[in-house]
């Protein structure tokens, strides 16, 4: 009987151990197939170099370059600028991704020597970490400076400037003036009224050189940042000797300031710590839209005209324009708008992934920065007509805003990293524009056609005009 069983198992198990066999070489092949077809690829790269990775294509003006380039890859691009993996996003559906639906994972900024040098090791909010300590400053900060209460509250300041700003051209007309400047010199004065509780331009060039040596070296990229190796190259171009020297006249700057302020009794060492942000991320980027935005109009005659009409229309020749007329300035909002959408004055924002993630069926690793095309996307033929035509007349009866809920226009970014300054930036934009072409007349030197006006675009990470922007103002005289 016994015998029979064995006899009868022996089979059985046989069987049972073939199937159990098979069946492991089956999950195995299915494991395997699961593990091949759900690999996630990466985005689509240009082929790189050695060391330098992609680094050469990115041109004088890495937004153009990096346009064509995502004509020919998409866009979602993966390049490599060194060793550094940098996700290129082009379109608004790729940026919705980023800013909106992950925003958390893309929630911190990528470092930089430059930074870490002039702003004390990342103490600003825009290049802070996403820690608490971000969350308190950024929030410090907008109570205190930056929500519209606060913006409302300093309108007398914004007028005072304005006023300033128009009798200094007043003064010089009919000579040519360098209007790239005087936006320069606005934007600064309100910002140190506001944040410092005076302005220091009065004290000469010196102050004025300092700020224009310390947005310029935070334009700039340091060439160790992506390819560490070669991080000795600013100790020999002296590049590491400069931004020690104005990190150290800019600190000493700002001791005398809360010195001052200490002096005064109004306000406390912390409360100066969130005024940095004033000069990083606040002066840089508000007179670029002035000066484009006077290209524009120099450069459209029909534009410039149709702006006068209604902003003289509203306020009569000889009446004070102030900022309760601005409400019905539609147009003026509009040819702002449009400003912003052709020239963003960050025209590639900066994140970095913090951990791995998945985006448009691409898999993109931790650590790897990502440069949104705000730029591009503000020029995308799939978004608006006639794309590289300046039109306010597109936003007149539009919905689309600048406040960072309509991916297709972002020169303010979005999401938690999004602008504080918008309202700031805004408002002292309509109130400068509104006077300049409500006082004068525009033509450009030398009776030069608005066709002739050279366009050439800065480099770096803001984008104001490579040479400075000159006009000649007539006061406007029926
Ligand atoms: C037209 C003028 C301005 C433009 C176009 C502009 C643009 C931008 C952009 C694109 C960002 C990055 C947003 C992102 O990553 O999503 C940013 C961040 C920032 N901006 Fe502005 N900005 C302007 C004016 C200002 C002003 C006037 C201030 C302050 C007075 C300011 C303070 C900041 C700060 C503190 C951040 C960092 C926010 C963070 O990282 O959480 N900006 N700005």
């Amino acid at each position: 009987m016994l015998e029979n069983e064995t006899s009868f198992l022996q089979p059985l198990a046989i069987t049972l151990l073939a199937i159990f066999l098979i069946l492991i070489n089956k999950t195995d092949t299915i494991l395997l197939h699961y593990i091949t077809s759900n690999k996630t690829p990466t985005p689509p790269s240009p082929p790189k170099l050695p060391i330098i990775g992609n680094l050469h294509q990115l041109g004088l003006i890495p937004h153009r370059s990096l346009q064509a380039l995502s004509q020919c890859h998409g866009p979602l691009m993966l390049l490599h600028f060194g060793s550094v993996p940098v996700l290129v996003v082009s379109s608004a559906e790729a940026a919705r991704e980023i800013m909106k639906t992950h925003d958390l994972t893309f929630s911190d900024r990528p470092k930089s020597t430059n930074f870490e040098k002039l702003l004390y090791n990342y103490k600003d909010i825009a290049s802070a970490p996403y820690v608490e300590y971000w969350r308190q400053v950024k929030s410090i900060c907008v109570l205190n400076l930056l929500s519209n209460k606060r913006v409302r509250s300093f309108r007398f300041v914004r007028e005072e400037e304005t006023k300033t700003m128009i009798s200094d051209i007043m003064k010089s007309s009919p000579s040519v003036l360098n209007l790239s400047e005087m936006f320069v010199r606005l934007t600064n004065d309100v910002a140190c009224r506001v944040a410092l509780g005076r302005k220091y331009s009065d004290e000469g060039m010196k102050f004025e050189g300092l700020l224009r040596e310390f947005t310029e070296l935070l334009r700039n990229t340091n060439t160790g940042d992506y390819i560490p190796w070669l991080s000795w190259m600013s100790r020999v171009n002296g590049l590491e000797a400069k931004l020690g020297k104005v990190a150290k006249q800019f600190d000493n700057f700002i001791d005398r300031v809360i010195q001052e302020h200490m002096n005064c009794s109004s306000k406390s060492g912390d409360d100066d710590q969130k005024d940095f942000d004033m000069f990083a991320a606040g002066t840089d980027t508000t007179y670029i839209v002035l000066e484009w935005a006077m290209t524009e109009l120099l450069r459209h005659p029909r534009v410039m005209k149709k702006l006068q009409n209604e902003v003289r229309e509203i306020v009569r020749k000889g009446e004070h324009l102030t900022e309760d007329d601005l409400i019905g300035m539609h147009y003026l909002k509009a040819v702002i708008k449009e400003t912003l959408r052709l020239h963003p004055p960050v025209p590639l924002p900066l994140r970095i992934a913090v951990q791995d993630v998945e985006i448009g069926g691409y898999k993109i690793k931790a650590k790897t920065h990502v440069m949104i095309n705000a730029w591009q996307i503000g020029r995308d033929p799939k978004l608006y007509e006639k794309p590289e035509e300046f039109e306010p007349e597109r936003f007149l009866n539009s919905e689309i805003d600048y406040k960072g809920n309509d991916l297709q226009l972002i020169p303010f970014g979005a999401g938690r990293r999004v602008c504080p300054g918008i309202q700031f930036a805004m408002a002292v934009n309509e109130i400068a524009l509104a006077n300049i072409v409500h006082k004068f007349d525009w033509t450009l030197p030398g009776g030069a056609s608005g066709e002739d006006l050279d366009m050439t675009e800065s480099t770096g990470t803001t984008l104001p005009r490579k040479n400075a922007l000159r006009a000649v103002a007539i006061p406007f005289s029926c």
